[in-house]
């Protein structure tokens, strides 16, 4: 522009518009940080990031603003009106205000970015040209109709390409985004220092002026707030940082305990809880990658199936509590003899695995079973100083290698056949496998390839249900779940025989999973007929110890909209009383969604009274060999009435099962039992059965199948 002798010439410091230019990208960088956090899901939080960069980001623009002005220097005294001036800084305010609100919005669209444009760019013209009429010039301040345009049309535009920048930074993460956001608020400051600079161009202040204003804000004054006014925003970029330091510290803290907690979790279900030692799913991990190993380098391994003898008279007259110490130091003991390559698991209640990576040398391995059998042979001290106690027990120890003895997946089977032939050599005894042993281990090979596919396939397995009368009238109250399967060849096997091969291999939960889920379907059925029948399942030992029976259970109930007082689960006593921490926490949670437990083969195990009292169960079921004595044997009838005291006084109730004359349940009834269930009544029979025997009282109900046990 030609200066022009009418008009008073400004000169501008180009340290201080440089300083302008700083604080407009400063408060530009701030802004944009405050504004990436009003996305936060926590409303107040959301409230509070969005105030503080709508006063940030206002009061930036605004300082820059008046920055720009003191480096503006005329040959008068300036100042500027503080009404004016206040009114320019809430103008920039507001329009900061609208502006992040649209930023906060998750989508943007042109619509919305044209909004946006033209409020935030419409709020910065206010506020500049605001900012100039509040210094109050007579004559006044000539405008430029060109050059006030140009400033508009570079306002609007800055605050659109702002508003697409901070959509396209929020894609980046990490240094990236540290990166994009600076270049951001340096492009951002520019458009800001543009909109100022074009906006000065277009005022010309005529010779002789004199500014009106000028005792008011200006000089040390305005320097004075624009200092404020840039501590504020130091001081806000400073808590955020702090805050956002705060916050990551945390959501670091959160991550580390969330990866604890996970580790804990997966190690967990990869460990069994009594002993530590790693379980079933673990060994088998362990065992795929030995196989992995040996079939790539060539190397031999040997897997050790370690059953200890003796333990159940253990268990039984010293109590679970000393059992499991006693299995406690026996997994001590077997660990002591591995190196770190090697691994020992827990598979059954005193049943071991030990696998010897990278060791197939026969003389090498005996050794090593000898000096676990003398090892386990120690004496074991335990119980406390009133009552101590000690044992001696042995163990037998079935071993297989690999590849001599054959394919990975029977390696298992076939060490449990070696050590079943060390058993029955009189234990404390080591056996190599032999394929003459292979009898047992073949048919258990079979069997658990075919239960795996029955369990896949409609109609092989199905539930038979078990009768059980009330004492008191003869009332039908509840039936018990059996399962049963129709082997294609085998014809139709009990529990007893495929159940112990799905606890081996590895399949009870899965078998566990479908009883449960079919008797929730015949229980719902049966409720749908106007004919509700509380069914029982039986649990084995790995479903109670699956660390979310409970919450499984629950959504099956969910699924199929059962009422839970029409499930309840049976426990053996045994499995009741191992790892008894376990099981009270188990207890408790299923208690909690109103699964009702019942101790099975009450009576056969040790039940501490204490132990009994915080079981969360309700029905004590008397076992069968009991009742089967009640008739002859003074001491049955003790026990029997003994129980049902016991039982009673704890508030639980008694059912008595394998009561098979008439006889038997005269003397239950009399002893105070509340249920009776067996033969004498009825058999285990498939739900269509049930429903005809319901009926029909009087009518025998229909032999159970002749099972194979
Ligand atoms: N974990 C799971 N265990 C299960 C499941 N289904 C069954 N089982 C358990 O298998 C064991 C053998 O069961 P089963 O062969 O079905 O025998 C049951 C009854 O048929 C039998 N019974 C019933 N009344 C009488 C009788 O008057 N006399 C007589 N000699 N036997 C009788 O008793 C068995 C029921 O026992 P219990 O469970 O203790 O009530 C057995 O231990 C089952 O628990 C399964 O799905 N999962």
């Amino acid at each position: 522009m030609v200066p022009s002798p009418d008009l008073l010439t400004p000169s501008y410091d180009p340290w201080v518009v440089a300083l302008s230019y700083l604080i407009a990208s400063f408060a530009s960088y701030t802004a944009l940080d405050l504004a990436r956090r009003v996305r936060t899901p926590h409303l107040s939080v959301a409230r509070g990031w969005w105030l503080s960069g709508t006063i940030v980001m206002g009061t930036g623009i605004w300082a820059m603003h008046f920055v720009g002005m003191l480096a503006m220097d005329l040959p008068i005294t300036i100042g500027y009106d503080y009404a004016i001036t206040s009114l320019s800084w809430l103008a920039a305010v507001a329009a900061s205000g609208v502006a992040l609100h649209i930023a906060s919005d998750p989508e943007l669209s042109w619509r919305r970015v044209t909004r946006g444009a033209l409020i935030m760019g419409g709020g910065i013209c206010a506020m500049h040209y605001l900012g100039m009429q509040a210094l109050v010039m007579a004559p006044p301040i000539q405008w430029s109709v060109l050059w006030v345009t140009i400033s508009i049309v570079i306002a609007i535009g800055a605050s659109a390409a702002s508003l697409l920048i901070f959509f396209g930074l929020r894609k980046l993460q990490g240094r990236t985004a540290v990166l994009g956001q600076i270049g951001a608020a340096l492009l951002m400051g520019l458009a800001i220092c543009g909109m100022h600079y074009s906006g000065m161009a277009a005022a010309s202040f005529p010779k002789g002026a004199i500014c009106l204003s000028a005792d008011q804000l200006g000089g040390m004054g305005l320097s004075a707030v624009i200092a404020a006014a840039t501590g504020v925003l130091l001081l806000l970029a400073t808590i955020t940082s702090m805050i956002d330091a705060h916050m990551q510290t945390q959501t670091a803290l959160l991550a580390a305990s969330l990866k604890n907690s996970n580790n804990q979790l997966k190690e967990q279900s990869l460990r069994d809880g009594l002993t530590g030692l790693p379980n079933r799913r673990m060994l088998d991990e362990r065992l795929r990658l030995a196989v992995e190993r040996s079939e790539r380098d060539g190397h031999s391994f040997a897997l050790l199936f370690v059953d200890l003898d003796g333990f159940k008279p253990v268990n039984d007259s010293f109590g679970h509590r000393f059992g499991d110490d006693v299995l406690r130091e026996m997994a001590r003991r077997l660990t002591a003899h591995l190196r770190a390559i090697d691994a020992v698991a827990r598979v059954g209640g005193d049943e071991f695995v030990i696998l010897l990576d990278n060791q197939g040398d026969a003389d090498a391995i005996a050794r090593i079973a000898r000096r676990i059998i003398d090892d386990v042979s120690a004496v074991v001290r335990g119980g406390d100083e009133d009552s101590p106690q000690e044992v001696r027990l042995s163990c037998s120890i079935g071993i297989a290698r690999f590849p001599r003895d054959g394919a990975a997946d029977q390696l298992l089977v076939q060490a449990d056949a070696a050590m079943h032939a060390a058993k029955r050599a009189g234990g404390a005894h080591f056996v190599f496998y032999e394929p003459h042993m292979s009898a047992r281990a073949k048919e258990q090979l079979e069997l658990q390839r075919d239960l795996r596919q029955a369990l896949t396939r409609d109609g092989e397995l199905e539930l038979h249900y078990q009768p059980k009368i009330s004492a008191r009238d003869g009332s039908l109250t509840g039936v018990e779940a059996l399962t049963r399967w129709r082997h294609p060849e085998r014809g139709q096997l009990g529990p007893g025989i495929f159940i112990p091969v799905a606890e081996r291999f590895g399949l009870i939960n899965a078998l566990g999973a479908w009883v449960i889920e079919q008797a929730c379907i015949q229980a719902v059925a049966w409720r749908d007929q106007g004919q509700p029948l509380a069914v029982a399942v039986n649990l084995s030992v790995h479903q109670l110890r699956q660390a979310d029976l409970a919450e499984r259970t629950a959504e099956l109930l969910a699924k199929h909209g059962l009422d839970p007082a029409l499930l309840s689960f049976e426990v053996t006593e045994s499995v009741a009383m191992e790892d008894t921490g376990h099981t009270l926490r188990v207890f408790e949670q299923l208690g909690e969604i109103g699964i009702q437990l019942s101790i099975d083969d009450f009576g056969t195990g040790y039940s501490s009274l204490s132990y009994l009292r915080q079981l969360d169960a309700d029905q004590l079921k008397i076992d069968q060999s009991f009742v089967r004595d009640l008739e002859h044997s003074a001491d049955a009838r003790a026990i029997v009435q003994a129980v049902v005291s016991l039982a009673h006084a704890l508030g639980l109730s008694v059912i008595a099962e394998g009561v098979e004359t008439e006889g038997q349940r005269d003397i239950l009834s009399a002893l105070g039992c509340d249920e009776l269930q067996g033969y004498f009544y009825a058999r285990p029979m498939p739900a269509s059965a049930l429903e005809d025997w319901r009926q029909n009282r009087s009518t025998p109900a229909p032999r159970d199948a002749d099972l194979p046990h």
